[in-house]
This record gives structure tokens, sequence and C-alpha cells, in this order.
């Protein structure tokens, strides 16, 4: 051991028996092309709670407030972005990188269905492959100056997800369930993952909470009384939105219009997003 040793290993450069060595960061760097302040992901347990739907969401919003937005489409097997926004067009490339397709109102994004010749080609392949496509979707693609990235995440806690939390400068996530989902279990493991990356959680988002009567305007809990707050308080999170069932947003998915959706559900965890990553 030096002399001198002041027990900080990173920055001194005597080879000694007690060194102790950091661990090597996994986050890779994005394209030289790319400047991107701020990354949110964006999970769930399952698949179909409306994952894609909150991201979507949430890059409106802080386009409306007029951020530089992009949205990274994760979720290589169930890719629903593009359709959400009604993209039609295929993504190039040229001799630096691939370049993002820009949605109506001016949000960068970049998916598997934007590369695949037809929409409803299936992603056949093994999760290395897939856990690189997702890589090179940060790596490659010459998203430009972007103030937030939404990074829709695979359902779960598998392969393609690790390899973002490793790859990814992920800032903060935010966690969708829908009410008849086993919440509990699904927030513990999120939680969990989130714990062991490092990576503060923003807020849980319950989708499909209540159906309002269009006439007497009652809140009908389709799914029965949901735990959710109970859940949140005891992992220490925040229950940030709670979004209702409504036929408005379903048909605005399917019609690639989602960027004319109106209404204030949001409003608070696009406040925290921009408060806590300020
Ligand atoms: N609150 C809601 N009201 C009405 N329709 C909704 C609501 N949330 C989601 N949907 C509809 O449910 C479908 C699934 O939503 P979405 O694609 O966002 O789920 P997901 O969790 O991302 O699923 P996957 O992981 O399979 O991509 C979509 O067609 C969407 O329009």
């Amino acid at each position: 051991m030096s002399e001198n040793c002041s027990k900080t290993c990173s920055t001194c450069d005597k080879d000694c028996s007690e060194r102790e060595e950091q661990p090597k960061s996994l986050v890779e760097k994005p394209h030289d092309y790319s400047n991107i302040k701020k990354v949110i992901g964006i999970v769930s347990g399952k698949g179909g709670v409306g994952k894609s739907l909150v991201t979507s969401m949430l890059a409106v919003s802080m386009r409306r407030m007029g951020y530089s937005t992009a949205i990274l489409d994760a979720d290589v097997t169930g890719p629903s972005i593009p359709k959400a926004f009604g993209i039609k067009k295929k993504a190039v490339a040229n001799e630096l990188g691939i370049l993002p397709i820009e949605t109506k109102t001016g949000i960068d994004i970049m998916s598997v269905n934007l590369l695949l010749e037809n929409d409803t080609d299936p992603v056949i392949w093994r999760g290395p492959i897939i856990s690189g496509m997702v890589k090179q979707f940060w790596t490659d693609v010459i998203w430009g100056d972007i103030d937030y990235m939404f990074v829709d995440m695979p359902p779960g806690t598998g392969d393609v997800s690790l390899t973002v939390f490793q790859s990814l400068p992920i800032d903060g996530i935010v966690i969708v369930t829908s009410p008849q989902e086993l919440v509990s279990m699904i927030v513990s493991k999120a939680v969990k993952m989130a714990d062991m990356m490092n990576i503060p959680i923003l807020g849980l988002v319950e989708n499909m909470s209540y159906l309002e009567c269009p006439d007497c305007h009652k809140q009908i809990k389709v799914f029965g009384d949901s735990h959710i707050d109970t859940i949140a308080e005891e992992y220490g999170i925040q229950v940030i939105a709670k979004l209702p069932l409504n036929p408005e947003i379903a048909s605005l998915c399917d019609k690639g219009m989602i960027e004319l959706l109106q209404g204030d559900y949001l409003n608070e965890i696009v406040d925290k997003i921009e408060k806590v990553t300020e």
C-alpha cells in the first residue's frame, strides 16, 4: 500500500495489493451527433396495460411544453408506438447512422417497425439479438438535440429490460399498472430492479383505473376497488396518475392520432419529471 494511501483508488495510479477496482460502467456512448439530456424509462409488469400509451402521452405532453422530445421503442416484439402516432414512413440511414422519423408535432421516434418491410412481420429473434438492436437504437441513431427521451421498455424484468437499464443512462422510471394486475408483486419486482440498478422511481401510473359515465359522470370501478395507494405507500412511492378507461383514447391510438388527445391526466407526473431531472 502507498504510504499516503487515501483509499480512493480511482485517483491513484499505484498498482498495490490493496487496490480496489471500481465496477466498470456498461453505459454505452450515444451517437456522436446525439445530445440527449434526460432519459425516462416506462415499465410495466405485463403487456397490454397501457405502457406504450403512457409513453406516448408523456412525450406528447413534454412536446406541448416546448421541449424537444423523442421516443425510443425498446418493446421490440410488441412495438405499438409508430401506430399510435400514425407513422407509415420507414426509417432511412445515411453513412453516419440511422435517422429517426419525426411525428406531426415534431417528436422523434425509432422503433423496429420503422425498419421492417411490413408492420405485420413478426420479430422472431432471440434475446441477445433484440438486446443488441435496442442498444443500436441508442448508439447508431442520430437523435440530435433531445431534452427528454422516453423509452418504452418491454414488459417485465427480462433480458432486454436489463440491457436497457445497464446500457442507457436512465434518469428515472415510471411504472404503469392496471387494477386487475397482481399489482403488489409487479410493483415489488420493478422497485427491486430499479433499486439494484440505482435508478429513481418517479411514480406509479394506474391505467384503466375507472370508467366515467358520460351521462352522470359517476366513476365506475370496472375491475373492482384498487389497492394501488396502499401498495405505493408500502414501497414508499407515489401514485402519480390514474387514467380512466376511455373509448376516445383507444380510438385515437387506433387512428394514429394520439397527438390530438386532450386532458390533464399526466400533469402531475410531467411536473415531477421536470423537477426531478432539472
Ligand atoms: N385508458 C385506456 N382507455 C382506452 N384504451 C386504452 C387505455 N389504455 C390502453 N388502451 C388501449 O389498449 C391497448 C394496449 O395499450 P398499450 O399498447 O399502450 O399497452 P402496452 O402495455 O404498451 O402493451 P404491450 O406491452 O403489449 O405493447 C391499445 O390499443 C390502447 O389503445
